[in-house]
């Protein structure tokens, strides 16, 4: 299947979970996240989520990370819609967050940090294929912002659904995903 026929699929699946179904998706894709081997990990990039379209719910990782993990710096993105680009903001005490003009919850200032500081970034998707490619929103925010973390950076998707078969039309930007937790699985690439 192609991107564009895969963003509808998955949309549509979204929207026609219950929120009961959408609760209990959060609650174990929180839970194989708690199994995630985070012992190199000092700074960790997470998104806010969009709740009106189903994201996977990243405020249970990140109130857990929080108490379990207070050692790991927690950073959000900030999007320019102009250019296409992230920023990065520390979750500390000068940090103010807004819904956009998309409804997601965003940083409007703090602290900015270097892209380089970053170990790990949680990723938000659509789909994913068995391969580690993603399908997202179609803006080609984290393909840019993956393309500038250091090579050691780990690329984890969070997805409420499994892995489909393949993606067709790869392009030259695609980066590929290390792993991808799901309610059921940690996938490693
Ligand atoms: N929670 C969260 N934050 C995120 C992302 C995400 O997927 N989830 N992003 C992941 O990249 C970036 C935001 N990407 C987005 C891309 C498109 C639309 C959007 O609403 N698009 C319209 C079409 C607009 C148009 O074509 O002009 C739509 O889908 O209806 C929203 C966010 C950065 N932050
Ligand atoms: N590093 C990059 N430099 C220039 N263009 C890029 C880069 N990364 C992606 N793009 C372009 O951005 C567009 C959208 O990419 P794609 O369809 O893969 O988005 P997506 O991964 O679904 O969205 P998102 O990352 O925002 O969730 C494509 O035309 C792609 O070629």
């Amino acid at each position: 299947m192609k991107k564009e026929e895969i963003r509808k699929l998955f949309v549509q699946k979204r929207n026609q979970l219950t929120e009961v179904e959408y609760g209990v998706l959060c609650q174990k894709l929180f839970c194989q996240f708690r199994q995630f081997d985070l012992s190199e990990v000092r700074c960790i990039h997470l998104f806010l989520p969009i709740v009106k379209r189903k994201e996977p719910n990243t405020l249970l990782i990140r109130d857990w990370l929080k108490v379990n993990h207070p050692e790991i710096k927690i950073v959000y993105p900030k999007t320019n819609f102009t250019d296409h680009s992230m920023q990065s903001f520390a979750d500390d005490e000068s940090l103010v967050i807004k819904n956009n003009g998309y409804d997601i919850p965003e940083p409007v200032s703090g602290n900015q940090i270097p892209v380089d500081q970053i170990d790990l970034i949680l990723i938000p998707l659509l789909a994913f294929d068995k391969c580690g490619y993603r399908v997202g929103y179609g803006k080609g925010f984290y393909d840019r912002f993956m393309a500038q973390c250091r090579p050691d950076t780990q690329f984890v998707g969070l997805s409420l659904f499994e892995a489909i078969g393949k993606i067709e039309d790869l392009d030259e930007y695609d980066m590929p995903m290390h792993a991808c937790i799901t309610p059921d699985y940690l996938y490693k690439f």
